[in-house]
């Protein structure tokens, strides 16, 4: 298993590789190797990327060649057995030995010890490693670190590492994932990255960077990265649903009429249309992010790191509703797909356990959402003393006033609607944090006492703002387009809108004029452009143009001969080999014999 997945894996990274493309499209390729993930993810995907946004242009002269060439191959190990949220509470150690240049890497205890790092239990032999950085008996916090783990000719761990896998997860077991240990394990002064924070030979501590959250840089980029993967993910899982909805016929409604295709069924266009939807705002939304974060990037090789903490929240709370929406609409079309969904040759398992993953790898869900509602609830503070807002929060002035805004169910009214709950469920958050602070309660517990909260409105203005990214890009990019297409992309954004209408009515009946009619003509709209979409359903999947080898799917191939890959899929099981499995000798005869 192991073998076969490191060589698809190179065939993969060497293949793109020559024909030098870049690393999101090698991403993409590697779906034709694996149904889960590359050993060499997080070589491409964080190990390369902190050598470029960590490194001095020196280390990077030194590092990038060696890694782009893979003449070494690395991975990236922060989390540790007792902390991965609380990346300030890390245990191992760096500590500069000024007499030999060196730092001095140690695991203090079991729970320091590196774990999940991908790549890292049999395939890197570098890897980046987050280690508070002590020097001249002073700690400096998490710093990051390259370190070769692994004798490049032999493999062999080196003299101090304790390496190895993790073992079986829910899914990602092509990801080999890893522990790493260190017993004073010496490294040159010079494996510490330096483009943000220097150790000098004498080992004096000087601090580069303006922003103290700059080695959380990869994270970010990564957060970014992921919003397009997850919209890839659910493109691919929604279009095997729908093309086997498309195939199987189930019941009969009517007596004297055939059995329909279950796409046919109103609640199935209920599950999967909403699946469509969401790929394509996703997509989008992606795009601005990457639009916005590379903006931030160019701001700050300029010095200027204003635009840095809108750019986390924002980067937070995607990565986080992304993953979270993705898990729950690609579970979905699991559902959708009955017994035959949950069989791995579908390929939704799999689909599924990547996406879940997403949502707790790169940041915890619930810890995301609350660095982005600590973002808002400083932005609402900040309003009310007078200072601007930035741009995603300008919708924050229309509640200065107070005032209910009035209902309108055109799509732009339903993206102000969005706006209102977002601004009153952070109003309503400021005002807990403040009551609680009144009745004696020091900030940090007024805050405490209020998370629950500061997470729903976090969410709510995520989804604001992917609403109004996902009608504005639409109309942007459709305005050249033919009437038709047009229409049908408008028909999807639209969608999007009321399907959140309908799941948030309870923050429209508070947060605005909202009345039971409007949301009785909410639903009506809703389950007659449901009907409007069904003609046009395959085609839009088809229109995400996955090949079958990408897919890897029983049902979801482009010919529609579902039973046919099932039964190919079902001959090709081990247990097939023989119409008598040996166990039936070694027990169950026995058994039934009376000798067991
Ligand atoms: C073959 C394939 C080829 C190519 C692939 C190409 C691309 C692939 C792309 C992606 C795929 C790659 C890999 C995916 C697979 C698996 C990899 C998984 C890896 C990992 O999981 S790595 C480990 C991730 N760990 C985390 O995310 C930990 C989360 N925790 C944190 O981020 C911090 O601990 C937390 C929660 C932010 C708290 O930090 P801290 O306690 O230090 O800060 P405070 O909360 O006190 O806030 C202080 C202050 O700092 C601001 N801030 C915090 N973080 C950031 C940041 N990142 N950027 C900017 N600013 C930040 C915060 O807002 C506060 O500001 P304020 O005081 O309010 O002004
Ligand atoms: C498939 C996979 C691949 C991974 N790959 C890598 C890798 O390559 N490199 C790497 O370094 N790491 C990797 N990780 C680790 C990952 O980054 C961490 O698991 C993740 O950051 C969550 O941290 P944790 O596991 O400590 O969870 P915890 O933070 O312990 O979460 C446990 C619970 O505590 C809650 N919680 C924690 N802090 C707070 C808080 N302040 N307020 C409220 N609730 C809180 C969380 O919401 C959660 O419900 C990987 C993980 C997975 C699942």
């Amino acid at each position: 298993m192991y073998g076969q997945i490191v060589r698809d894996g190179l065939v993969n990274v060497t293949g793109i590789e020559d024909l030098g493309l870049t690393s999101p499209v090698l991403q993409r390729t590697s779906d034709a190797f694996f149904k889960e993930i590359s050993p060499f993810l997080l070589h491409f995907g964080m190990f390369v990327p902190t050598i470029i946004g960590q490194c001095t242009p020196e280390q990077q002269a030194k590092w990038l060649p060696l890694a782009m060439d893979l003449k070494i191959i690395g991975t990236y190990a922060q989390t540790e057995l007792g902390h991965g949220t609380f990346i300030r509470g890390l245990e191992t150690t760096a500590t500069y030995d000024a007499s030999t240049e060196q730092f001095i890497l140690k695991t203090p205890k079991l729970s320091s010890y590196k774990w999940w790092a991908g790549g890292l239990g049999k395939t890197a032999n570098h890897c980046i490693v987050l280690a508070q950085l002590y020097t001249k008996g002073v700690c400096h916090g998490p710093h990051p670190f390259i370190v070769q783990i692994r004798d490049t000719e032999t493999h062999m761990p080196l003299p101090g590492i304790k390496v190895g896998e993790i073992g079986p997860k829910l899914g990602f077991n092509t990801a080999d994932n890893g522990f790493l240990g260190f017993e004073d394990f010496r490294i040159p002064r010079e494996n510490l990255m330096m483009k943000n924070a220097q150790v000098t030979k004498d080992g004096t501590y000087v601090k580069v960077a303006r922003h103290g959250k700059l080695t959380y840089g990869t994270m970010v980029f990564v957060r970014v990265m992921l919003v397009s993967d997850m919209a890839y993910c659910l493109a691919k899982a929604v279009t095997i649903a729908v093309r086997y909805s498309a195939v199987r016929r189930q019941s009969q409604p009517k007596p004297d009429q055939p059995e329909p295709q279950v796409l046919d069924y109103l609640t199935q266009q209920h599950k999967l249309f909403i699946c469509i939807s969401t790929a394509h705002a996703m997509k989008l939304t992606s795009t601005w992010l990457w639009n916005t974060f590379t903006g931030v990037l160019a701001d700050m090789r300029d010095g200027n790191t204003d635009t840095l903490p809108e750019l986390h929240a924002l980067s937070s709370c995607l990565k986080a509703i992304s993953t979270s929406d993705t898990s729950a609409l690609i579970e979905q079309c699991r559902f959708a797909c009955g017994g035959h969904g949950y069989m791995y040759s579908s390929n939704l398992p799999a689909l599924y356990s990547f996406a879940t993953a997403t949502r707790t790898y790169e940041g915890d869900y619930t810890v995301l959402l609350l660095q982005t509602a600590r973002f808002l609830v400083k932005s609402w503070e900040q309003m009310d003393e007078g200072k601007p807002l930035t741009p995603t929060l300008a919708y924050l002035e229309q509640s200065r006033n107070g005032s209910q805004v009035s209902w309108d169910d055109s799509p732009e009214g339903i993206v102000r609607g969005f706006d209102a709950v977002a601004a009153g469920r952070i109003g309503a958050c400021v005002k807990s944090i403040r009551k609680h602070i009144n009745n004696g309660m020091d900030y940090e517990d007024a805050w405490q006492m209020t998370t629950v909260q500061l997470v729903g409105a976090a969410e709510a203005h995520c989804r604001a703002v992917i609403c109004r990214v996902y009608r504005d890009e639409t109309a942007r990019l459709t305005a050249g387009c033919s009437p038709g297409v047009k229409a049908v992309l408008d028909q999807l954004s639209t969608l999007y809108l009321l399907y959140w209408a309908l799941e948030r009515t309870g923050d429209l009946l508070r947060f605005s004029s909202l009345s039971e009619r409007d949301i009785e003509n909410l639903q009506a709209r809703y389950e007659a452009l449901l009907l409007k979409i069904r003609p046009n359903a395959v085609g839009l999947v088809d229109a995400f143009d996955f090949r079958d080898e990408v897919l890897m799917s029983t049902l979801g191939s482009y010919d529609g001969r579902v039973y046919e890959r099932l039964m190919e899929e079902a001959l090709k099981t081990p247990l097939n080999r023989e119409p008598v499995s040996d166990s039936f000798h070694k027990y169950i005869k026995p058994m039934m014999q009376g000798k067991l």
